[in-house]
């Protein structure tokens, strides 16, 4: 690894802020999160579950109404939004969550660039960064604080370059990432690398029983319910991925690699962010 890129340690991770006694969820931000295209609800309710699990105040799941059902007896937690969204219903404390599971239809492209024209924090993952290779940086329209969660497929189509090539240059790429589309940056993988504003690390924690379907729509999910908390965007990244990655640890050590499935990250969230406020107290 490049010696620039830094390897997180426990010590070094950004604390999840404190509640106060008299907290109400109003001062947890409201996630909303952008997906479930037909027969993609499931990625929609992963992503919805992991920002209330971070501690997002309220999570609304924006989506297509064929996963209503699917959501509601999931996360009976989230309100739901019907595509389209009517975007100047948002609140003031909104961070935005797009891909999981999107598509990559019309609807999704004409909510995409709703969403960039938009000075809402916002994570952009999946079929959103997909859409964004083919129509491009002008999608982002305005300035805003956005985390963009590639794996190394998702970073070859934004490059337009072989998958290949991403594997063989990591640090070349996530740098070509952010100078061509702004913004910052996980480049997801064994490793995952972080390019924010000042972060510029690496994640020696996570496992390939962590690659199944749905475990970066949990990362998603993680990293908007942080941003809502209010962290900066660097510390939303780096904590953001570190949990997600020691909570794919724990998940592996209980059930074995094979067996992992994206909801049991989630089911370990809680014990990992237990185990950093006591080295945090
Ligand atoms: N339950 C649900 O509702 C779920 C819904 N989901 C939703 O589905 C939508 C599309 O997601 P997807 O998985 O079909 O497409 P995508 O990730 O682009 O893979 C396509 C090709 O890309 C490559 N590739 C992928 N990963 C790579 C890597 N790490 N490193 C290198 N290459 C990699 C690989 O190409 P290959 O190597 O096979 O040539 C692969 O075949 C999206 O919205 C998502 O949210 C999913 O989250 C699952 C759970
Ligand atoms: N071999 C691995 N080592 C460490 N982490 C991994 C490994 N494979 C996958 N992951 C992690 O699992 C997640 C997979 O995300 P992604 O490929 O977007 O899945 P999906 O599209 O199914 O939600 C990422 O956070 C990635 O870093």
């Amino acid at each position: 690894m490049d010696d620039d890129f830094v390897a997180l340690t426990w010590e070094r991770l950004p604390k999840i802020p404190k509640r106060s006694p008299d907290a109400h969820k109003g001062r947890f931000g409201h996630v909303f999160v952008l997906g479930g295209a037909p027969g993609m609800g499931g990625a929609l309710a992963l992503a919805a579950a992991a920002a209330y699990r971070i501690g997002a105040g309220l999570v609304t799941a924006v989506g297509h109404p064929s996963a209503v059902p699917y959501l509601t007896s999931a996360l009976p937690e989230a309100t739901w939004w019907d595509w389209p969204p009517s975007f100047s219903a948002l609140p003031d404390n909104a961070v935005l969550a797009v891909g999981p599971g999107l598509g990559q239809g019309l609807a999704a492209h004409d909510m995409l660039s709703e969403v960039g024209s938009l000075p809402i924090p916002q994570v952009w993952d999946a079929d959103a960064l997909n859409i964004l290779a083919r129509f491009g940086a002008p999608l982002l329209s305005a300035k805003a604080v956005r985390l963009f969660t590639p794996h190394p497929g998702e970073a070859a189509r934004l490059l337009a370059m072989p998958l290949p090539d991403v594997q063989l240059d990591r640090i070349g790429v996530i740098h070509a990432l952010q100078s061509r589309y702004g913004g910052h940056w996980v480049l997801k993988g064994q490793h995952s690398l972080m390019l924010g504003e000042t972060a510029r690390c690496y994640c020696p924690w996570g496992n390939p029983g962590m690659a199944t379907g749905g475990s970066g729509d949990v990362l998603t999910g993680v990293l908007a319910g942080l941003l809502a908390q209010g962290l900066s965007a660097d510390d939303a990244l780096i904590l953001g991925v570190a949990i997600h990655a020691l909570a794919g640890d724990r998940a592996a050590r209980r059930l074995g690699e094979e067996s992992l499935l994206a909801s049991n990250i989630l089911e370990e969230l809680p014990f990992v962010i237990q185990e950093l406020n006591a080295i945090h107290v």
